[in-house]
């Protein structure tokens, strides 16, 4: 019981996990050129169609977390999230798709990439098949290296308003309050875990962070199916 009482909060000890992955993300030339305005249009609009496929099984992986959460209180805030991904991802279709001269149709139609592929698969196989920890675990980097990325970001924003807008979104006050939030929920639950369990559910978050980078990378890269 004292050692439990002692174990740092369960969200430094996932943070000192995921640090070099967020440095990573920071110096990764296509967060260079979000904030420059120097990101080629091709890397962003990959990034943009992507990302709405990747947010669409994201809302399905925020609802199981919502069918295993603890209390009502916790069901309801990830429900919530779940339809605010959704709101997101057709937020992505519609403006952002726009304003890159194309339009929703097309976006659903483009191949959903390995990258995107690998990252939605991983998720889903973690929430349904793992406990409600390391469901959380697998699904909050996506909040939090984006909350981080977003706070970062704003400071100096993008002299191109369409990155600019993108910063916004995730540097904005209301997407900070959601993953405070959550991360006050991951604390929570930390205290009540194993050392077995803490660590089950880092690999999970080291994991998906490692995927956050890997969907930059694979934007700025124009990753395509091989074969
Ligand atoms: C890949 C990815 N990770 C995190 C977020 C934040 O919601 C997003 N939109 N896309």
């Amino acid at each position: 019981m004292a050692a439990e009482q002692q174990s740092p909060p369960f969200t430094r000890q996932l943070w000192a996990a995921a640090e070099p992955v967020y440095e990573a993300i920071l110096g990764h030339p296509f967060i260079g050129g979000l904030t420059d305005g120097t990101l080629p249009r091709q890397a962003f609009r990959h990034f943009v169609v992507q990302d709405s496929h990747y947010l669409r099984d994201y809302a399905r992986a925020l609802a199981v977390c919502a069918a295993k959460a603890p209390t009502e209180q916790d069901v309801r805030a990830f429900a919530d999230d779940a339809v605010g991904a959704i709101a997101a991802e057709q937020e992505m279709h519609g403006e952002f798709m726009a304003a890159l001269g194309s339009d929703a149709d097309q976006a659903a139609a483009e191949p959903v990439l390995p990258t995107t592929r690998a990252y939605t698969s991983y998720l889903l196989a973690t929430v349904y098949g793992g406990s409600f920890a390391e469901a959380l675990a697998a699904v909050l980097p996506c909040y939090w290296i984006y909350a981080r990325v977003g706070e970062r970001l704003l400071a100096s924003s993008s002299p191109d308003p369409l990155y600019a807008r993108w910063i916004a979104t995730y540097g904005d006050e209301a997407f900070q309050t959601v993953v405070r939030r959550v991360l006050d929920l991951t604390d929570r639950i930390g205290e009540e875990l194993s050392e077995a369990e803490r660590r089950r559910a880092t690999e999970h978050f080291t994991t998906t962070s490692r995927y956050e980078w890997m969907f930059w990378d694979a934007a700025w890269r124009g990753e395509t199916w091989p074969v």
